[in-house]
């Protein structure tokens, strides 16, 4: 397993409404940021010309899409993001072993047949806003949020996912029920200095990264900030001042 430099592991979430401010942030972070986030709202606005334009610059695309549907369409929409050739996609947990699997093979069935590398596909856990009382009370999911999250994880990595989405403080435990090499893939990040906002269940990069994450999902902290570039920055010294911080 090769090491990863702390600004490898951070995946910056464009949430924009429109392609101009997403590229004109994406080329200011292009030195140090190697993966971007495209979610919902950008790519309705953009259409997938946005993945082509992001890979032309250079970037591998985490393409937050969260497929929920029965198990043959979501196999189409995998079969269908897989061919813009992104580095990584994800699926709700919560559609069902079945369903995850039908995503997977149909990533490798397509990357194969185009002879590029098979996408990362990622299962959703509970989503980093989502209280424990949400969970029990609103969702009507009993028992305790992280371990919950435990549970999804296991069921991601039986279906033959790569990893989930989960909060920072849930790392440990997938780690001890999927093992290291199952992929963490953590929003919700906040440093100290940035907001939460509708964030629930947060944690700082460090902290984040000392606990074992594969990959940090950062948006708000950086793409709100006064100066983008600059926020982005700040992040990166605190993980690297944070001796012992990376894995
Ligand atoms: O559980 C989840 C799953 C996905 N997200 C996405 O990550 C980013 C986080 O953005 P911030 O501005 O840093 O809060 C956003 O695109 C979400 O859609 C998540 O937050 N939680």
């Amino acid at each position: 397993m090769t090491t990863q430099s702390p600004a490898e592991k951070i995946f910056v979430a464009l949430d924009y409404d429109n392609m101009d401010d997403a590229l004109r942030l994406a080329d200011r972070l292009g030195d140090t940021i190697r993966t971007m986030k495209v979610g919902l709202q950008l790519f309705f606005k953009s259409g997938p010309v946005i993945l082509d334009r992001l890979h032309d610059m250079g970037f591998q695309v985490f393409m937050d899409c969260k497929f929920h549907d029965i198990p043959n369409t979501v196999a189409g929409a995998s079969d269908s993001v897989t061919s813009h050739g992104v580095y990584m996609f994800n699926v709700h947990v919560g559609g069902g072993v079945e369903m995850m699997r039908r995503a997977k093979q149909a990533a490798i069935t397509r990357a194969e047949s185009l002879g590029i590398a098979v996408p990362k596909v990622i299962g959703v856990t509970q989503l980093t806003s989502t209280t424990q009382s949400v969970m029990n009370d609103e969702i009507g999911i009993l028992g305790d949020v992280g371990e919950s999250v435990i549970s999804y994880a296991r069921l991601a990595q039986q279906a033959g996912l790569d990893g989930v989405v989960a909060s920072g403080h849930e790392i440990q435990g997938i780690r001890e029920a999927c093992g290291s090499d199952f992929l963490t893939v953590i929003p919700g990040i906040r440093p100290t200095w940035a907001e939460a906002n509708d964030q629930a269940r947060i944690m700082t990069p460090t902290e984040a990264l000392r606990a074992g994450a594969s990959y940090l999902v950062i948006g708000r902290a950086i793409t709100h900030a006064d100066d983008p570039r600059a926020a982005a920055l700040r992040i990166l010294e605190e993980v690297q001042a944070s001796e012992g911080a990376i894995s």
